[in-house]
């Protein structure tokens, strides 16, 4: 392996300069140093960013532990134990093992051909903006004046919160919201519009019902008006004059893209005030600098984005061949009990688009025979969204969402029809045979309600000896 080139302590020529060693900067390099190009990695916090350290997993463990019935104390250690059992994946050794100049320093461009971080100036033939987003904190009157917890705080606390108020309810309230109360915390939820307002709303309301029931308080269509109070004593003002009074307060109302302190002035990358703005091949205004991640203007916040992301333009870094970022076949999912995942369309979405074309087909866990002996055949679904014989989206609420909803992202990506769908077997008894339950939903009025089926099916035993 090549390194880059070192010409003295204080410059460095590279082939890829990566910026951001989180989710999107660590598959960019990876990807990059073991394919024989010269990669410089810079990371001004902890290597893993955001989702390794103060989202994706520690909020997963949590949540985990919650549901298992631990303790606060105990619940933390888990989280602390998970993640440090990932970060050696995503640790500077790895990366200088796999032959990166690994940086830790805050990196800002210089000109549209180098950036300078910790006083040592990387020249690159191609650079990589995997910057992240950090929380998003609204201009609420006294928001400034009480202590206040983030995501990026919340993991340092030492006791449950008595009451623990969420400002949003996106996914990181309702995931917080669901493991606090489990964990016995008092929960109150406040959420300007609707919670888990861009998901199905059959769906969502599957998941806010079940979070009601295990006594989260979920104040919807109010906002926070003013806040006010100390450690411990808490009041927030809501729109329609009530007051909530909480020990704790965290804000999860959005996220902002890491794109001001860039210097992206002086490297010709255009930004707007929601982060960097990028074509489908995720180049910005200058052809030698690609964006990916949560920093992307409008871009879909999510670490298996950021990775799909990195795969694309490491086509395009190395190979200089040409590739663009899909979105349709990209699915996420909510990790409450029950998980809520979506891929493609919603509903009301495809229905908007397609009109009468859309056929809409379902399958219950109730039906399920795996999650009745398991002991989870309550309410949850998958709904698929139908358009002449190929799926065009499909939600699923209910136990392992999550991972039911990667076969339909194959489904999606290949842009397979159902009838191809048909012939996948799923063993017995999975919560796999709901995906094969809903296609079997699909194809039922056309060989059970068909009359020419019947009339087929009527002469071949009348004629074939
Ligand atoms: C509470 C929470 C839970 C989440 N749960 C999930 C989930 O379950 N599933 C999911 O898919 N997504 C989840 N997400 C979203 C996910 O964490 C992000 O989409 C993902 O981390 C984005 O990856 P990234 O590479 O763009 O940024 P990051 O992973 O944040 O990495 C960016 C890195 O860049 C560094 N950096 C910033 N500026 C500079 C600079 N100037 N110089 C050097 N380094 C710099 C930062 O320190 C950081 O380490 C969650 C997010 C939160 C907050
Ligand atoms: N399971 C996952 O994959 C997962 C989990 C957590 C976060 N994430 C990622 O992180 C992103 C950020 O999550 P998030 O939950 O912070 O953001 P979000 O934008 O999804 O939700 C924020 C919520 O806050 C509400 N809000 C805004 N202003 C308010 C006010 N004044 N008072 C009350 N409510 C207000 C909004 O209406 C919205 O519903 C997500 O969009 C997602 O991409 C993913």
């Amino acid at each position: 392996m090549t390194k880059a080139k070192t010409a003295s302590p204080k410059r460095i020529k590279t082939d890829i300069c990566v910026i951001g060693a989180g989710s999107g900067g660590l598959s960019v390099a990876a990807g990059a140093v073991q394919m024989g190009a010269r990669v410089v990695l810079i990371e001004k916090g902890e290597m893993g960013g955001d989702c390794l350290n103060t989202g994706c997993v520690p909020s997963k463990a949590l949540l985990h532990a919650a549901q298992e019935g631990l303790s606060y104390p105990h619940a933390m250690e888990h989280v602390r134990k998970t993640i440090s059992t990932i970060a050696p994946h995503d640790s500077q050794e790895r990366f200088e093992g796999l032959g990166c100049t690994v940086i830790r320093a805050e990196a800002r461009f210089t000109s549209p051909k180098s950036v300078e971080a910790g006083g040592i100036k990387i020249k690159a033939r191609r650079f990589v903006i995997a910057t992240g987003s950090r929380p998003m904190l609204l201009d609420i009157p006294g928001l400034s004046t009480v202590p206040y917890l983030t995501n990026e705080t919340i993991w340092g606390l030492t006791g449950c919160p008595r009451h623990l108020i969420i400002l949003g309810g996106g996914p990181i309230g309702m995931e917080m919201a669901q493991a606090h109360r489990r964990l016995g915390a008092e929960v109150t939820v406040i959420e300007a519009f609707d919670a888990l307002g861009r998901e199905d709303p059959e769906a969502a309301e599957l998941v806010k019902a079940t979070l009601r029931a295990e006594g989260v308080a979920l104040r919807e269509g109010v906002a926070a008006e003013r806040i006010s109070g100390a450690a411990g004593a808490i009041q927030v003002t809501l729109s329609d004059g009530q007051v909530v009074q909480g020990s704790h307060l965290l804000a999860a109302t959005g996220r902002r893209a890491n794109s001001e302190e860039l210097g992206l002035e002086h490297a010709d990358v255009d930004r707007s005030k929601n982060g960097i703005k990028v074509g489908a091949d995720l180049r910005t205004s200058n052809r030698r600098i690609y964006a990916i991640g949560d920093v992307v203007s409008g871009g879909l916040q999510f670490t298996h984005v950021a990775g799909y992301q990195a795969g694309i333009i490491v086509r395009s870094l190395l190979f200089a061949l040409p590739a663009k970022a899909r979105t349709h076949h990209i699915p996420h999912a909510t990790y409450t009990d029950p998980e809520l995942a979506q891929v493609g369309l919603t509903e009301a979405a495809a229905r908007e688009k397609f009109a009468e074309k859309l056929e809409v087909v379902r399958a219950d866990y109730t039906g399920n025979d795996r999650a009745i002996a398991t002991g989870r055949g309550g309410a949850g679904f998958i709904k698929l969204m139908v358009v002449k014989g190929r799926p065009v989206g499909v939600t699923i609420v209910g136990p392992e969402a999550g991972e039911l909803i990667a076969f339909w992202s194959l489904m999606l990506s290949l842009k397979l029809k159902m009838s191809k769908i048909a012939g996948m077997v799923a063993p017995y008894p999975t919560l796999a045979e709901l995906n094969k339950r809903a296609v079997s939903a699909y194809f039922t009025p056309r060989l059970f309600e068909n009359r020419k089926v019947k009339w087929v099916v009527k002469a071949v035993q009348r004629l074939v000896p």
